[in-house]
């Protein structure tokens, strides 16, 4: 091993140590913060202190570049001991290697062009079916609200299932029992997770009757669910379905809802926003929208993944010896690919703090390779970028158009699930 050792959080001055752990206890973001003042005094590349957790974190547009492209191969996605290991055991997300490259394939059609604009209608018949269930004036849950429109809008299009009614009720506590477990806790501490909680069985008994009744007919071109029961055993494909769904709605669920609390806090943005999707097509005629027909709900919701990105960071472990960025991994160490840290870099973004959707418009975009990165990057970046793209633009476009935003002062801050989600309280909305 040729590099040097990162610089080390406990080698922080006295002064920036004190202020990252009271942002930590108290702080708003908290952690995000911490990691901000652990950035700018130790660099891009570091390893965080955290009683036996001490991951090395990695935020250069070069340590990502090698992460993701170049060493990737030198690099496992999730350790034994991790809870998306015992809860997916052996889909697409926690498998490296030749039997993750067969999972990508078999699903890989379900996701090509032609396919997803064809979900289009779906999506839109959810988010208005979830919209009819918002009070003509009142407050609305924006987490709670917009997983509701993310998971069935998934379901339909990917599994081709219409779940709703008391069957969502239903499942829903064990959804929200499975994402608290996959979720950073004490485990992180310990190195491994306990087994699967019981409370998760209301989600893998639906997964699993899912399953059973899409089986044996499948659609016409056939959905990612007929493509799984076409290539892999029972078991297997319940592994890729419930990673599926979580990994294709949580994520977007936080996008989602980010943005709603984004711009009720941005009078100028929401005006802007508001506008423009009222001058869009209405009904049925919103599906064939494209992303450069609305230029600025399209800015308002790369500048949301820029600022909170569902998915901060990429979890690794080496699989030897190696570098990145010039800096010595050692075999078997955990690294963070950290997102968030590369796009409020102030090396490369200007003013990153501020939610500022002006940065991505007039020809505006990304100030470098590897500074954007909320799908990931290289070979096993996110296969679900293209529907989630259009999925946010649909559902914040049919939310503006058929509802007020009404602008708060309120706090807002991120909090740590299985995504990073917003913590803003209720918004206040109107019926049109
Ligand atoms: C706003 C929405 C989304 C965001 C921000 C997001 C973000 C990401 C990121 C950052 C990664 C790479 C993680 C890493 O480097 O460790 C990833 C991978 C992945 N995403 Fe997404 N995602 C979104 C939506 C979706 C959707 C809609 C689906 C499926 C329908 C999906 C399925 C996956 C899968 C299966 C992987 C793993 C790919 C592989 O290992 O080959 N995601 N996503």
């Amino acid at each position: 091993m040729s590099g040097a050792k990162p610089p080390r959080t406990d080698g922080l001055a006295a002064r920036d140590g004190l202020r990252a752990l009271w942002t930590l206890r108290h702080g708003t973001p908290g952690l995000y913060e911490a990691l901000e003042i652990a950035r700018a005094g130790l660099g891009n590349v570091f390893e965080l202190g955290f009683g036996r957790f001490r991951p090395i974190v990695v935020a250069s547009p070069q340590g990502l570049r090698e992460a993701l492209v170049e060493r990737r191969e030198e690099f496992g996605w999730r350790p034994e001991g991790d809870p998306a290991v015992r809860l997916f055991r052996r889909s697409i997300l926690v498998t490296d290697g030749d039997e993750h490259d067969r999972a990508r394939q078999a699903m890989a059609p379900a996701f090509e062009p032609a396919r997803l604009r064809a979900a289009a209608p779906a999506v839109l018949a959810v988010t208005d079916d979830e919209l009819d269930g918002w009070p003509a004036e009142g407050r609305v849950e924006a987490v709670e609200a917009m997983r509701r429109v993310a998971w069935r809008s998934f379901e339909l299009v990917f599994f081709g299932y219409d779940l709703r009614g008391e069957e969502l009720e239903r499942t829903l506590p064990g959804l929200l029992a499975a994402l608290r477990y996959i979720g950073p806790g004490v485990w992180v501490l310990r190195g491994r997770a306990g087994g699967v909680p019981r409370r998760v069985r209301p989600l893998e008994a639906h997964v699993r009757g899912v399953i059973a009744e899409r089986k044996g007919q499948p659609a016409e071109p056939p959905t990612m669910l007929d493509l799984l029961l076409e290539a892999f055993d029972d078991e297997r494909v319940r592994d890729h379905a419930l990673t599926m769904l979580i990994a294709g709605h949580d994520t977007s669920t936080a996008q989602l809802s980010w943005a709603l609390h984004l711009l009720a806090r941005s009078p100028e943005w929401l005006a802007r926003a508001t506008r423009e999707a009222r001058r869009a097509p209405d009904g049925e005629r919103l599906a064939g929208v494209r992303a450069d027909d609305l230029p600025v709900i399209d800015a308002v919701l790369k500048e949301t993944l820029r600022l909170w990105p569902p998915i901060h960071v990429g979890g690794r472990w080496s699989l030897r010896e190696t570098e990145l960025d010039g800096y010595a991994i050692p075999a078997g160490q955990r690294v963070m690919l950290s997102y968030f840290l590369a796009q409020r870099d102030p090396a490369a973004w200007a003013a990153p703090g501020r939610f500022d959707p002006g940065r991505w418009l007039d020809g505006g975009g990304a100030p470098g390779p590897y500074t954007y990165l909320p799908f990931g990057g290289g070979p096993r970046n996110c296969i679900g970028a293209a529907f989630a793209n259009l999925e946010a633009r649909l559902v914040l476009t049919r939310v503006l158009q058929r509802f007020d935003l009404a602008v708060t002062r309120r706090p807002l801050r991120g909090a740590m699930g299985a995504t990073l989600e917003p913590r803003g309280g209720l918004l206040r909305v109107r019926r049109r």
